[in-house]
């Protein structure tokens, strides 16, 4: 999927929500684990609920790896049943992979290939050799961790060298990379106030931005700091949206809180037309 496309299904739902299918199997309703691949069956019903209110989701594959082989054909069914019925949303990996060269084409090949993601999340640690192997894939987007919404982020991501944060080298220098205009960036809800810098930076790209809801992250702020004139933004829930009900009501009190947030959004995408 092109940026193009995105920006225009942004446009048609008025929304820039993203839900994080983070399937926990402690957390979802007890009647789905008689079904035979509960997973899969819970993220179904979260889709058919809420597919209208937002344009990407992105499971995070720990959830999946988790639970071995079932866990990983869950996610292959995920995947499937989002390309099949709802081609227009916009899938994200979250995996947050990175290696040398050889084994990083390896990575994008288990996403964008065999899994048929539109992006995959990666960290930058290792270096442009690390994320140059995602980049070559055409149509597909590489989501680089920026700045996290974690406090962990402290540890190295704001530490100066040369006087300059270091998220702000990896900004800057990703943009040297070969294939750099198919890079989109996370940065964490919870740090609204860095985004003015960071869009002196990237003033184009796509940016991530988990942290709303659980972590306690603000989404007008984010709006008023982050967005650019192609919105720019894809927001995450994950737990705020999937985990609204533990009941046989979970899929329609789930769409409930995504409505929400889609209509905070559709208040904002006004305010810019
Ligand atoms: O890359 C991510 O998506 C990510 C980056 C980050 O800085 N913080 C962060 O929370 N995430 C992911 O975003 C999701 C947030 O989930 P909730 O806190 O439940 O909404 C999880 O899948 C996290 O792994």
């Amino acid at each position: 999927m092109t940026t193009q496309q995105l920006t225009s299904e942004i446009r048609k739902k008025n929304s820039f929500l993203c839900i994080g299918l983070d399937v926990d199997l402690d957390k979802i309703p007890k009647h789905l684990l008689e079904l035979e691949d509960p997973i899969f069956e819970f993220n179904k019903a979260i889709i058919q609920a809420t597919h209208h209110l937002c344009v990407a989701y992105k499971p995070n594959t720990a959830f999946y790896e988790a639970y071995g082989l079932k866990g990983w054909k869950a996610l292959q069914k995920t995947i499937e049943y989002l390309n099949d019925n709802y081609p227009e949303i916009f899938t994200i990996a979250d995996a947050k992979r990175g290696d040398i060269g050889n084994t990083s084409t390896m990575y994008a090949k288990a996403f964008f290939e065999d899994l048929a993601f539109d992006s995959v999340t990666v960290a930058p640690y290792m270096g442009k050799d690390s994320i140059e192997p995602f980049l070559a894939f055409n149509n597909k987007h590489t989501i680089m961790l920026a700045l996290t919404s974690n406090t962990g982020a402290f540890d190295f991501q704001t530490q100066k060298i040369d006087d300059k944060a270091l998220y702000k080298h990896v900004l800057e220098t990703s943009k040297q990379w070969e294939n750099s205009e198919r890079l989109m960036y996370v940065v964490g809800a919870t740090k609204a106030e860095y985004f003015t810098d960071i869009r002196k930076i990237v003033p184009h790209s796509f940016l991530l931005v988990p942290g709303v809801g659980a972590q306690g992250g603000n989404l007008q702020d984010v709006c008023k700091y982050g967005m650019n004139d192609q919105v720019g933004l894809l927001i995450n829930s994950s737990r705020g949206i999937i985990y609204a009900s533990n009941d046989k009501d979970f899929a329609s009190e789930a769409a409930s809180k995504a409505l929400q947030l889609q209509q905070e959004m559709e208040a904002v995408l006004l305010t810019l037309s």
